[in-house]
């Protein structure tokens, strides 16, 4: 394995900017502190306050001024708590944050290096020029918008390209280019004048396949000799026909179909093997196998390229296992952090309270942008119902919507025509909605057996550099369980949350001044 390790030479932060950077700080401080300001609180008059008399009806919203409804509604019973916590599934995260994303996330982190032989230099490039593409696929990129290759690209590319083919398992997050870096390395590898498959390309699901085949398609828009296949459900052959494209992009099923059961191409003859998002195809049941069977059935010469946005330790196995002796490229993951977050708790009684609760600051957390989440769909879809009810319009996302309708909901949101999204778990990562504010646990993250889930509340309130504005985050604590995973969460990150009620009203005041 890596015999030696070394570090890009990119610069640190620019000092120049730390002047304009604490100006900025300080216009955010200012909003902030003019936030909190709007909550209003009098000693006496908690957040939790006015109930109507019977808790099965709401009453109009406090400090809002957008559409309170005056006559008590009915509202449906509060949920019990007892379903499941809903979850991301990794693949429809995964597919959702490249569908949203809207360009190249790139990271201010370095990157990491490690070489099989140390003697042997290994050059980054700052142009696609000097990779010596072929003319045609030059264009293509030049084309796609791509002026410079990316961190990850810089990096990984000549080592792609190099002959004799050198193999490597690449790390790097969702966005920072992973997909044109090997698509670019497979189109370059193609020999067109023979007309049987050289390259197969491995995703976890059709979606993020066919994700795939586009940026391949967008690529060789001019290089009109490549032909690419899709191997996923719903494409099928005709009994005993062989293979002529050139490249295959599928899912690990499909694929062995194709290669072992039906024979349409030779396994054998396959020079680049590419295996994306191993991160999530490891998460998928029965995709490891499949796999590793079709590795098994690749000549030991071919040319193997390992992708992952994360680098956990069953990860990096996987990738062990498939790839013999690959330079690992790494670039570090930007970690949330909580620095700029104020962080509260608000003491309810119930389900009801908490929305009391809600109702009382939604004056306050509209003047930005808010995401609260809830454990399950069903909470999710309650607070919307009653939030509506009351005149306010809110989004929701959560699991039961198909990926087209998450992504008109956060098209919506994202362009303010919601104030307030209410979501679960599905959008715990990656919120790169710049002008959310606040975020509201109406249930504190935990695991399904009762645990703090620490990671979570991290993702659901931290920012990255990146994204690295000031925030709230509001925690509902409704039992003495939730208050437990409240001081958890406390000492694991050694942040104070405080009681936000009346009684430190004029501390709060204070916020970001
Ligand atoms: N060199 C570049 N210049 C400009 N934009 C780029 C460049 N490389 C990639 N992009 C764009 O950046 C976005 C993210 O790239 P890409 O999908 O390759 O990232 P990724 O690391 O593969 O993400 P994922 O882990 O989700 O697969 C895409 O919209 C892509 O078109």
């Amino acid at each position: 394995m890596a015999e030696s390790t070394i570090e890009s030479n990119n610069a640190s932060a620019a000092t120049a900017a730390a002047g304009a950077e604490n100006w900025v700080k300080k216009v955010e401080d200012q909003e902030i502190s003019n936030m909190v300001d709007g909550l209003k609180l009098e000693k006496g008059n908690g957040l939790v306050g006015a109930q109507t008399d019977d808790p099965s009806t709401t009453s109009s919203v406090v400090g809002n001024g957008t559409g309170a409804v005056t006559a008590a509604v009915p509202t449906p019973a509060a949920p019990t708590g007892e379903e499941e916590i809903e979850n991301a599934n990794p693949a429809d995260a995964s597919l959702l944050m490249k569908i949203i994303r809207k360009g190249l996330v790139e990271s201010k982190l370095d990157l990491e290096v490690q070489r099989r032989d140390p003697t042997s230099p290994l050059h980054s490039v700052k142009s696609f020029e000097a990779l010596h593409l072929k003319p045609e696929l030059l264009q293509g990129v030049y084309a796609m918008g791509f002026n410079a290759p990316s961190k990850i690209q810089e990096t990984a590319l000549p080592t792609l390209l190099a002959d004799p083919p050198q193999n490597m398992i690449a790390q790097s997050q969702s966005g920072t280019g992973k997909t044109a870096a090997f698509v670019l390395a497979m189109l370059s590898r193609v020999d067109t004048t023979k007309n049987y498959p050289q390259v197969l390309c491995l995703s976890p699901t059709y979606e993020l396949a066919i994700q795939t085949g586009e940026v391949a398609a967008k690529m060789s828009k001019f290089c009109h000799d490549v032909k690419l296949r899709y191997a996923v459900r719903g494409e099928e052959l005709a009994k005993g026909a062989k293979i002529t494209d050139h490249i295959i992009i599928g899912t690990p099923g499909k694929l062995l179909d194709w290669g072992l059961k039906f024979r349409a191409f030779d396994l054998r003859k396959i020079t680049v093997f590419v295996l994306d998002e191993a991160d999530v195809m490891i998460a998928t049941q029965g995709h490891q196998d499949q796999c590793i069977r079709i590795h098994k059935l690749l000549p030991p010469t071919c040319q193997m390229m390992f992708f992952s946005a994360t680098y956990e330790k069953d990860v990096m196995e996987f990738a062990e296992y498939i790839v013999p002796k690959p330079i690992v490229i790494r670039l570090a993951r930007e970690q949330e952090s909580l620095d700029n977050i104020k962080q509260y708790y608000v003491r309810c009684k119930d389900q009801n309270e908490k929305y009391q609760a809600i109702s009382n600051i939604y004056g306050v957390i509209t003047v930005g942008q808010a995401i609260i989440f809830c454990h399950t769909r069903r909470t999710a879809s309650w607070l919307s119902g009653k939030l509506s009810k009351d005149g306010h319009s809110v989004a929701v996302l959560s699991g039961e919507l198909t990926v087209e309708q998450r992504l008109a909901v956060l098209d919506r949101f994202r362009a303010g025509m919601e104030k307030v999204l209410i979501t679960t778990n599905v959008l715990s990562r990656g919120i790169d909605v710049e002008q959310v504010t606040i975020v509201v646990n109406f249930d504190l993250p935990m695991f399904q057996d009762g645990r703090a889930d620490c990671e979570t509340y991290l993702h659901r309130i931290g920012r990255t550099g990146r994204f690295g504005k000031n925030g709230i985050a509001i925690n509902l604590v409704d039992s003495e369980h939730s208050m437990k995973i409240c001081k958890t969460i406390e000492s694991h990150f050694q942040k104070k949350i405080q009681l936000l009620d009346a009684e430190n009203s004029d501390e709060i005041e204070k916020i970001g001044s």
